[in-house]
């Protein structure tokens, strides 16, 4: 049995036992032994068995979102209040243990939530279930840093420091340096821009740190060393990340107003339901999906079902979508919408999709 499992039969034995004088100690050997498999859980474990318990979820949907944040700061409350799940909630910490799935259904397009446990410090060298959390957030479209709004900002960057410390880069994009590692000819250095954060000489100091003597290195854009090291090291992920200060209802007017005004941040209360659908309208935009409608020869195009594409979807995607063998059937598209410069435009299977473009389809 594994170690949830053994967590909710303790559980169940909890709520059926009733409270009283001749259980009493029944129930506090009960209790005893749920903080010690909560404390097992938390704790960073050797066996294999435990890793990823619960943390399996299958990707669904046109896109996911982790929830990530400290204990109790309401991830499992929004879960709740957004998608049809529901997720317990309450006011000890460590209420959620493993990662819940919901599904939020926005502009036609079935949105993946994951409700996950609380992270702390030193969630990256594996306190907690830091691990597996991370691990996650990693596989997610855009993650929600939900915040306390009571706790001060000390929990955002202290989160921040953990997600960076595994490879996660939040709001920021590849850096534009071309770099190829090659069999021989020393580094050659090049940049089209002006740089102020890196040198020649820098750079190949960083290389020889990693023992690379011969590469191709080109700057496109005035990256700095940090930067520079992504790129070698590989394996960053570049999200979008939307801070989310909860528990608003808690703070004054003015508290109110100066997260708000934050970057990438937005203020909502789940309790008084507060700002939940301006916080939608964020996340979809974060996500930065495309919809694409389709139509038949001679018929208006169904504004009724959206093909729900990633920013920067081809008409091959969208082919994909409709058909598994229409690709290899399709002559050509027509296209209506902003990627196209006439409408409608005759185009081929590599041209980009942009949000709300109209496509027509002709088979060979
Ligand atoms: N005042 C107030 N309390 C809230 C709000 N949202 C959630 N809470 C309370 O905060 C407590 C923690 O909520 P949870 O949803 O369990 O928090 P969590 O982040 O999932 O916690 P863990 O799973 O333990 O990491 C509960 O007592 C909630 O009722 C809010 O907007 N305002
Ligand atoms: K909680
Ligand atoms: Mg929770």
């Amino acid at each position: 049995m594994g170690i949830l499992e053994k967590i909710s039969e303790i559980e169940k034995e909890i709520a059926r036992t009733q409270k009283n004088k001749a259980t009493e100690y029944h129930l506090g050997l009960l209790k005893a032994k749920l903080a010690k498999y909560r404390a097992q859980l938390l704790e960073p474990s050797k066996s294999a068995s435990s890793k990823g318990e619960g943390f399996d979820v299958m990707k669904s949907g046109d896109a996911r979102v982790a929830l990530i944040g400290f204990p109790s700061v309401g991830k499992s409350t929004f879960l709740s209040l957004m998608t049809s799940t529901a997720s317990e909630a309450a006011s000890y910490e460590f209420t959620t243990l493993t990662c819940i799935p919901g599904v939020i259904e926005y502009k036609g397009a079935n949105i993946q939530l994951l409700d996950l446990p609380g992270i702390i410090e030193g969630a990256a060298q594996g306190r907690g279930r830091g691990r597996q959390v991370i691990a996650v957030a990693r596989t997610a479209d855009v993650v929600v840093m939900m915040l306390d709004a009571t706790k001060g900002d000390v929990q955002r960057s202290l989160l921040e420091k953990e997600l960076e410390s595994v490879g996660i880069r939040l709001n920021k994009h590849k850096p534009n340096i071309y770099f190829k590692p090659k069999k021989g000819g020393g580094i050659s250095f090049n940049s089209t821009v002006t740089l102020t954060q890196c040198s020649e000489k820098l750079v190949q100091l960083i290389l020889h740190e990693y023992k690379i003597f011969n590469a191709e290195v080109l700057f496109r854009e005035d990256c700095s060393p940090d930067e520079f090291i992504d790129v070698i090291v590989g394996n960053r992920v570049y999200m979008p990340c939307l801070y989310v200060y909860n528990k608003i209802d808690q703070i004054s007017m003015e508290e109110v107003d100066r997260l708000a005004r934050k970057p990438n941040s937005v203020v909502i209360s789940c309790g008084m339901k507060l700002n939940l659908d301006y916080l939608l309208e964020m996340l979809w935009e974060y996500l930065a999906l495309t919809c694409i409608y389709t139509k038949k020869r001679g018929q208006r195009p169904d504004f009724s079902d959206a093909i729900i594409l990633r920013k920067g979807a081809s008409v091959e995607h969208v082919c994909h979508r409709i058909h598994r063998s229409l690709a290899s059937q399709f002559k050509y598209a027509l296209v209506w919408g902003t990627s196209t410069k006439y409408s409608p435009q005759r185009v081929g299977l590599t041209h980009t999709m942009e949000h709300e473009d109209v496509i027509q389809i002709v088979k060979k």
